[in-house]
């Protein structure tokens, strides 16, 4: 890959808390229109990566680097401003608030507070998530697997370059999965927008992902297609525990 062509760039970022080193030493590049899987076994270090990315953490080491602007240590505020937007493992909608107006936040926000051009952008994301039927609807009404979709269409009218999923597909069933796994294709084809992904559904990922990249304890293990990844003896070991035969 060009540097150029890089949207998200890790160079040897490390985080630690007091004496755990949670990442080490991670680097990894994020092109154009990518749609990258992220996976590893529970605490490898993933929602993390993900605080370090929006800006909630700061690297203890490393730089992060997004369309070649240097924005370690940015505030929070200013990422999304930048373009990186992001969804929560923990659903986090205004339970008040309609489908739609939980959307005009992410609208508004990422369009620098233009509310005509907002609205354009709330009720495009509406769509393209397959709620417009649930617009008026209050969230707190709404089903998980819709409060998922409306958090990615909040997302998504920031307009941002990068969407960072976590976990979008817990709990939730086969037909629901398969609902958002056709939303999470859209939001690429059809917005443009690059996708890191952390799923634990590792066959979602392994059938939907160009590329993944896997964690364990910290490190960056695995980075490749779904074919190198599921026959990585590192990964194999990481996920059953015990050294590949
Ligand atoms: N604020 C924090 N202070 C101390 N330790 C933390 C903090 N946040 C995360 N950790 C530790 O960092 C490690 C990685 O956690 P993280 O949540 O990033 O893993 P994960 O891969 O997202 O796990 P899961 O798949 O279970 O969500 C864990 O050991 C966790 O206890």
């Amino acid at each position: 890959m060009q540097p150029d062509e890089t949207l998200l760039r890790l160079e040897a970022v490390q985080k630690r808390f007091g004496g755990l080193v949670v990442l080490n030493n991670i680097d990894i590049a994020v092109g154009a229109n990518e749609l990258i899987g992220l996976i590893g076994p529970n605490g490898a270090g993933k929602s993390t990566l993900f605080n370090l990315i929006t800006a909630l953490y700061t690297p203890t080491q490393g730089r992060i680097r997004f369309r070649g602007r240097d924005i370690t240590g940015t505030a929070p505020h200013r990422i999304c401003r930048l373009g990186i937007a992001r969804t929560f493992q923990l659903v986090r909608t205004f339970l008040t608030m309609t489908a739609f107006e939980n959307i005009m936040v992410g609208a508004v926000y990422g369009g620098g507070g233009r509310v005509r051009h907002a609205t354009a952008a709330a009720e495009e994301a509406l769509e393209l998530v397959g709620l417009t039927a649930k617009r008026d609807v209050r969230t707190a009404h709404m089903t998980l697997s819709d409060r998922r979709l409306l958090e990615i269409a909040r997302a998504v009218a920031s307009s941002p370059a990068l969407l960072l999923l976590d976990e979008p597909m817990a709990g939730l069933n086969p037909t629901e999965i398969q609902r958002m796994v056709d939303v999470i294709r859209r939001v690429r084809n059809e917005r443009g927008v690059s996708i890191l992904w952390v799923e634990h559904k590792v066959d979602a990922i392994m059938k939907v992902c160009s590329r993944v990249i896997v964690l364990d304890h910290g490190e960056k293990i695995a980075d490749g297609t779904p074919r190198e990844i599921v026959a990585n003896r590192k990964v194999i070991e990481a996920y059953l525990g015990e050294p590949a035969a």
